[in-house]
């Protein structure tokens, strides 16, 4: 179907208010709105379904949202699965109503599902479909992403969101469903029948002792003090019961301790940017804490500042790997509780140090792609072979952390515990986690890692970075400043060119829009498109035992990388 008949097929059948035909008629001579909002239909990117909220195909609306829960509950209903689903939500403008829209798309094909009473972070999602064994979950989310877009993810009987294959099961079910099935039972008629329950209390406190039983430290952290936000979103209540029980000292940033989906103060609540911790600066300048920590709006990731001589030093989401990587290794190690062949895990566009750090705990590091589902697979890959306790840290550069396998997607509440209880030991012996970093770089080699991105506007968004892509892949750069690329991984082709040996090696991860250039033990540069957001990404690591060096060639190679951007920005 063309973008035309997909809008003239709303006009014609779409069952709006007047709002809504209001502004289907004003697309009708705007070809830019109506492009992107009828251009396309809206596909599974790194993290579920995911797209801006408003009219038409390519959107995130009633519609669209019930179609999704109805494909999902097509291909449940189509298993031998545990015909039951779990549904948590955010803070974000509608996920309350998508959430119950979900539930009544399940409801009606008889699948017994579970919300969450009121709003919950992500990982309690995951917790929830695993303790209630659910055959699949939801979670009405866009992460990260700013106020007027919203998502939804799905996930399997493992708690972890689908990975490719299920996803392209579900995806064909939903492509089967025509847009305006009405509904013939609300979701007060499915909560009064029974076919739809709350998720009783008992299972936030479960949550709260599991990842209590996490905790590697042994004294309580109350001499730590702490400015948390939660960034308007779903960490207020988890993060400062869990940091309280450990006896943290916590203040919150009042700005943003209450839900708010237009995320006033924080416009884009993203912990991967400084940005995000902007209002809690304002609050630290006068309070003076020990640390400040953010989660975003469904608290699956975590973003931390410590105040250092003349203002505050935000670790980037590789540091904080790290540190938690380093620090979990150690504590398990000097208290003999590291599994045999423990695996550690991380995406392959977070930092090489990681793999520096865990091998000198002999661990070796596992790489997957982009997307904490991919962490997730290698746990259930684990558990099917009763092996899952080997499972000691998974995260990614862009700011999700997770011990333990109790969830399978990031934990900021986990991650938030952890690095209190680190920050709590370093004070105690003297010292902070900014120093303890620089610590590490000392010892492993500076790395130092930047993200380029550049935002892509308007409805060709998809085209210009696929364009991108291709260009690249076309012009491979054979060196970046002045280093020669020593080999180039392609994963779409599957395959590593090593170009000093002239040899060929495939790759084993499946196939995805990635292209890695290896500038010897210098750097890397990693050109990818987002799966959450119209943007195309350039990862860069400048690796150098001299900080001052490492930090001059990634100054260089981000001006030299920035030339390659594509130019609609
Ligand atoms: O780089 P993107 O595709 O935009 O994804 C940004 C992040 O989104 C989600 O949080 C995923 O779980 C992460 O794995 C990913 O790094």
């Amino acid at each position: 179907m063309t973008e035309l008949e997909r809008y003239q097929q709303w006009c014609e059948r779409a069952p709006l208010n007047e709002a809504g035909r209001a502004a289907l008629a004003a697309m009708q001579n705007d070809e830019t709105e109506r492009k992107g909002c009828f251009g396309a239909e809206l596909q599974f990117g790194t993290a579920g379904i995911r797209g801006i909220m408003g009219i038409g195909t390519n959107r995130l609306n009633d519609f669209t949202v019930r179609r999704t829960a109805q494909g999902l509950a097509a291909w449940l209903t189509s298993t031998e699965l545990p015909q039951r689903c779990a549904i948590g939500y955010d803070s974000r403008h509608n996920s309350r109503r998508y959430a119950e829209l979900c539930a009544v798309a399940l409801a009606e094909r008889g699948v017994h599902v579970y919300v969450y009473h009121e709003l919950a972070p992500t990982p309690m999602l995951s917790f929830a479909v695993r303790q209630l064994g659910c055959g699949c979950g939801i979670v009405v989310s866009a992460s990260h992403n700013a106020g007027i877009y919203n998502g939804i993810k799905c996930y399997g009987p493992d708690g972890c969101q689908m990975t490719d294959e299920p996803a392209a099961r579900v995806f064909a079910e939903i492509e089967k469903i025509p847009y305006f099935l009405p509904a013939e039972k609300s979701f007060e008629d499915f909560l009064a029948e029974g076919g739809v329950e709350f998720i009783a209390p008992e299972l936030w406190e479960r949550y709260y002792e599991t990842v209590l039983g996490e905790r590697l430290a042994t004294v309580p952290s109350d001499n730590l003090n702490l400015l948390y936000t939660p960034l308007c979103g779903t960490g207020n209540k988890p993060v400062r019961t869990v940091l309280g029980r450990i006896g943290v000292n916590v203040a919150v940033v009042p700005a943003q301790e209450k839900p708010d989906g237009d995320f006033k103060t924080c416009e884009y609540p993203n912990p991967e940017t400084d940005a995000a911790l902007n209002e809690s600066y304002k609050i630290a300048r006068e309070t003076h804490p020990d640390l400040i920590l953010g989660t975003d709006p469904d608290c699956d990731r975590v973003a931390v500042a410590v105040p250092v001589e003349g203002g505050f030093r935000k670790l980037s989401g590789n540091e904080l790997g790290c540190l938690l990587l380093d620090y979990i290794l150690g504590t398990m190690q000097k208290a003999g509780t590291l599994p045999a062949d423990p695996v550690a895990v991380r995406s392959i566009v977070s930092t090489p140090m990681a793999d520096k750090i865990a091998a000198s705990y002999g661990v070796k590091m596992r790489r997957v792609l982009t997307g904490f589902k991919y962490i997730g697979g290698e746990i259930l890959a684990l558990e099917q072979k009763h092996e899952e306790n080997r499972f000691v840290f998974g995260f990614e550069e862009s700011c999700g952390y997770l011990k333990g396998t109790y969830a399978r997607d990031k934990d900021a509440v986990v991650a938030s515990m952890l690095t209190c209880d680190l920050a709590a030991a370093l004070k105690r012996e003297g010292t902070n986690l900014a120093e303890h970093m620089d610590a590490l770089y000392s010892r492993f080699g500076w790395h130092e890692a930047r993200v380029l991105s550049c935002e892509l506007q308007g409805p060709d968004a998809m085209e210009i970075s696929a364009g991108f892509m291709a260009q690249m892949r076309r012009e491979l750069p054979k060196a970046v400043c002045g280093i020669a690329v020593t080999s180039v991984t392609d994963y779409q082709a599957r395959v590593t060119r090593d170009l000093v040996h002239g040899t060929e090696e495939a790759v084993t991860l499946p196939k995805s829009n990635v292209l890695v250039l290896q500038l010897g033990e210098k750097g890397t540069v990693i050109l990818r498109p987002s799966g959450t957001e119209p943007k195309v990404k350039i990862y860069l690591t400048a690796v150098d035992t001299d900080r001052a060096a490492a930090m001059k060639l990634l100054d260089d190679m981000a001006a030299e990388m920035s030339g390659y951007l594509p130019k609609n920005a």
